[in-house]
């Protein structure tokens, strides 16, 4: 499959996996063929999917090479719901274990966007022998900002959006969710409200899992030094989500990591700087 034939219909699979607590029916795009293969993982907000998050990104490396494969998390998009009373990112971690081992690939590369960075980084200290390299984008690790009050204003427009579900609070959210918000268009914004208001499952079960447990993030500072994976940290300088320090806590402790802070770039800095992003990916994952 050349990048010409990508679309989200053409590449979409399910798969059911059995791993440890988890029984669940899981979404995910496959893409390319290449023997290298490249998870994404998505972020948290409502609407989410792999293809919302990386659309801009899936074309150059399945064009260098490489499988691609996008994850719709538990509760995201066309994957089973869930209510998650304990950490989320090790929920990711180990749905990605079993759709690995489902489809019997062995060892992959991951760009994760903030959840999707939590979840990588709680892959990398459960499997680390299934890990090659590392992408934290906006995420890598729960826990407190030394500049931001917590939770940041990202995150409580995001808990109101997932509290109701309307348009004026969609647009809410992503006026602070890019830094040029002239990108955002009214068939952007209709098609993130279409895929809330498709699984209002997902919604609610959203809302329970925080209220059951507002950390659903744990913070894994302690234990970033036992990740020996190379790493390449990438935040947005204006990020108003996850604040930038996060991404200085996650190389001060990642003994294999370097950053690469954008200017003017909120939290989506696979799609603000996309070309620049894929350049970077591509060089970082090929050399
Ligand atoms: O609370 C956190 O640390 C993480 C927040 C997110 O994962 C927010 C992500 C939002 C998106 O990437 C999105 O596309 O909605």
């Amino acid at each position: 499959m050349t990048s010409q034939h990508l679309t989200e219909a053409a590449t979409s699979r399910f798969v059911r996996i059995r791993e440890g607590e988890l029984d669940l029916q899981l979404h995910y795009n496959d893409c390319g063929q290449g023997e290298r293969v490249v998870v994404m993982l998505h972020g948290s907000g409502p609407g989410a999917s792999g293809w919302a998050n990386f659309n801009r990104n899936v074309a150059p490396l399945v064009d260098a090479g490489f499988r691609v494969i996008l994850l719709d998390c538990p509760g995201w998009s066309k994957s089973d719901s869930i209510v998650c009373e304990g950490s989320r990112s090790d929920l990711n971690a180990t749905a990605l274990k079993g759709l690995l081992d489902a489809l019997d690939i062995e060892r992959v590369d991951i760009i994760g966007n903030s959840m999707g960075g939590h979840s990588a980084v709680a892959f990398a200290l459960r499997y680390p022998a299934r890990l090659g390299k590392l992408i934290l984008m906006g995420g890598g690790t729960g826990g407190a900002s030394l500049f931001t009050p917590m939770p940041t204003e990202g995150i409580k427009r995001l808990q109101g959006l997932y509290r109701a579900p309307t348009i004026d609070n969609l647009k809410a959210m992503m006026d602070i969710f890019v830094y040029d918000t002239s990108d955002l268009t009214e068939e952007l914004f209709q098609a993130r409200l279409d895929n809330m208001l498709a699984r209002r499952d997902h919604l609610e079960n959203f809302v329970k899992s925080i209220e059951a447990n507002p950390r659903q993030f744990p913070d894994f500072s302690p234990r970033l030094g036992e990740i020996t994976a190379e790493t390449l940290v990438i935040w947005g300088r204006q990020d108003r989500f996850v604040p930038m320090d996060t991404g200085l806590r996650l190389v001060a402790g990642l003994p294999n990591a370097e950053l690469h802070l954008f200017n003017r770039c909120g939290h989506w800095a696979q799609w603000e700087h996309a070309d620049k992003f894929n350049r970077m990916v591509l060089d970082f994952l090929t050399h």
